[in-house]
């Protein structure tokens, strides 16, 4: 046979597998149309129909990533199907999601991979304003970053939730890649724009490549591209999104400090999220003012053997020197195991609120 041929037998062969995968997915798109009816029929009135649901896609995803045989790797598999399932959900219900805009920051980027891309982002200037937009109804889902494995904890987001009665219903990270981005030869560059944790999670390299060139922090990533592109002399430390968007070129790419630089964001909404199998459990404890304070809220932990993922502490805003604790662990609100740790935590505080349990990062 020549190539020709050859490639030709295996072109007709991929075009028939193609063709089976359309009705395939056409079917799991009707079948999820008919989920969206049940689950209308059996809404109380009154009530409103939740059409997503965090705990189900992480276990699809999961089920995918376990019987995977490849050649595709599994994640690659998983987010072929998170795609899928992003389609299939905007059938029952177009979701629209709010994010720390504006558009080509990396908290876009993280609700892309989070709900895939059938969802409408709408980018929102500050933490708060996505708070609001979810509390409001504007949006069913925000998406805020919340640390960072560099620079730490972003405070906002975490003080947003004293207020606040969002629930967090996921989480998703992102391994952070920043580029040096402008539209000039990079000798020319007088002056560097990013946002102030970009340019902290760059800072050893900043030293060695452009000591003498100001660094100027502005509100985003994204907004440091936007004036890189419109000033003379500027550059940027931005994603590659942001690149795209604003027409700027990647002179040096991967200039981060650390090369495992992630982030963490966290999915807000109104609802709670059912048990997945693989959850994480957020709590904000007040507790007394005393010695050992924050031994006692820790103890039942130890004791229980439940893995605590992260702790921060933030000063209250009620009293001098008065601190509140965010606690992240492994479980579920509903686990047989949780329910009477999480009571005895509550009798033992003075302030305690549950922020959510939802499914751990899958992708
Ligand atoms: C189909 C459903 O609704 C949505 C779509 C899903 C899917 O496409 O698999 C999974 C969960 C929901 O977000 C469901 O609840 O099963």
């Amino acid at each position: 046979m020549s190539e020709a041929e050859e490639l030709g037998a295996l072109r007709d062969q991929i075009d028939a597998i193609d063709q089976q995968i359309q009705q395939l997915i056409n079917e799991r798109a009707r079948c999820a149309q008919q989920v969206a009816e049940v689950k209308q029929k059996y809404c109380s009135p009154g009530d409103s129909v939740v059409f997503y649901r965090p705990e189900r896609e992480a276990q699809v995803l999961r089920k995918i990533m376990a019987r995977n045989q490849g050649p595709l790797g599994d994640e690659s598999m998983a987010r072929l199907f998170r795609e899928v399932m992003s389609q299939c959900l905007a059938l029952e219900e177009p979701l629209t999601v709010a994010y720390l805009g504006p558009e080509g920051t990396f908290t876009q980027q993280a609700a892309l991979k989070h709900f895939g891309h059938a969802v409408s982002c709408a980018g929102q200037i500050s933490i708060a304003d996505v708070f609001r937009e979810v509390e409001s109804g504007a949006a069913h889902f925000g998406v805020v970053p919340v640390e960072n494995s560099t620079e730490g904890v972003v405070t906002h987001t975490l003080d947003s939730f004293v207020e606040s009665n969002l629930l967090i219903c996921g989480e998703v990270t992102l391994r952070i890649h920043h580029h040096l981005l402008t539209s000039e030869p990079s000798a020319s560059v007088t002056r560097i724009y990013s946002h102030a944790q970009s340019l902290a999670q760059c800072r050893l390299w900043l030293d060695q490549n452009y000591p003498n060139v100001e660094r100027i922090a502005v509100a985003s990533n994204a907004e440091a591209a936007r004036r890189a592109s419109q000033e003379p002399g500027a550059a940027a430390i931005a994603s590659e999104a942001a690149a795209e968007l604003y027409a700027l070129k990647p002179v040096h790419a991967n200039i981060e400090d650390q090369p495992d630089n992630t982030t963490r964001f966290l999915i807000v909404g109104q609802q709670p999220t059912q048990s997945s199998g693989d959850d994480k459990t957020s709590i904000l404890v007040a507790s007394r003012n005393e010695p050992g304070a924050l031994y006692h809220v820790l103890e039942p932990f130890h004791r229980d053997g439940v893995s605590l993922t992260r702790i921060e502490t933030r000063p209250s805003r009620s009293g001098t020197w008065s601190y509140v604790f965010f606690i992240d662990f492994e479980g579920h609100r509903d686990d047989e195991r949780i329910v009477p740790l999480l009571a005895e935590i509550q009798s033992k505080a003075v302030d305690f609120k549950w922020l959510g349990s939802y499914p751990k990062a899958v992708l």
